[in-house]
């Protein structure tokens, strides 16, 4: 691999898995990815090109470093725990900070745990983390999943997010 120092790898895009403790990173990974471990860096290969996908924690002791890792990435997914209804204005407050550190970076914000009772819709969702205000350039979709029930992956969500995130890289 060519070290390039930026965005520029021709057919490998880094894919940075954000957001916070419990929404559903590493079940969103295991699910793509095929892989029954739990590591943070797994690559998908697709015909169009490599996905590189990073997932950083998200407790409180690594959220700090999360825009560390902005800069080499092609597309931040943020993942939300939709039934976490005490926890959705932090993770607001963490995605705004994020949008904020990079103008330009295309988002796709995933509405997790769909299939819990308590789990707010999407247009809760748009509204509880202030998606409508996001304007100018940049691409960002918000879209429902459902990444892992007690190890149950919904295939066609996962088939929508790989589609998707091939559009945005
Ligand atoms: N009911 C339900 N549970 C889910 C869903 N997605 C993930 N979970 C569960 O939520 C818990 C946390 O999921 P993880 O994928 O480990 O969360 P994470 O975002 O990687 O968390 P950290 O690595 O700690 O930051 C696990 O017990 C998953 O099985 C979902 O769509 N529905
Ligand atoms: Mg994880």
């Amino acid at each position: 691999m060519v070290a390039d120092g930026g965005r520029g790898a021709q057919g490998e895009k880094q894919v940075l898995v954000l957001g916070l403790d419990g929404a559903g990173k590493s079940s969103m990974l295991q699910g793509l990815t095929g892989s029954g471990t739990c590591l943070c860096r797994m690559s998908l290969n697709t015909p169009a090109c490599q996905l590189d996908f990073l997932e950083i924690g998200g407790g409180e002791d690594l959220r700090r470093y999360w825009a560390e890792y902005l800069r080499r990435t092609h597309v931040l997914v943020y993942v939300v725990d939709s039934s976490d209804r005490r926890r959705l204005p932090l993770a607001k407050d963490e995605l705004h900070r994020l949008l904020r550190a990079e103008g330009q970076l295309p988002v796709l914000v995933l509405g997790n745990k769909q299939d819990k009772p308590d789990a707010v819709s999407v247009p809760e969702l748009r509204e509880a983390l202030s998606l409508g205000g996001v304007g100018g350039e940049r691409r960002l979709y918000l879209m429902a999943a459902q990444l892992g029930a007690d190890g149950f992956h919904a295939p066609c969500s996962l088939q929508a997010v790989q589609d998707l995130l091939l559009q945005l890289v």
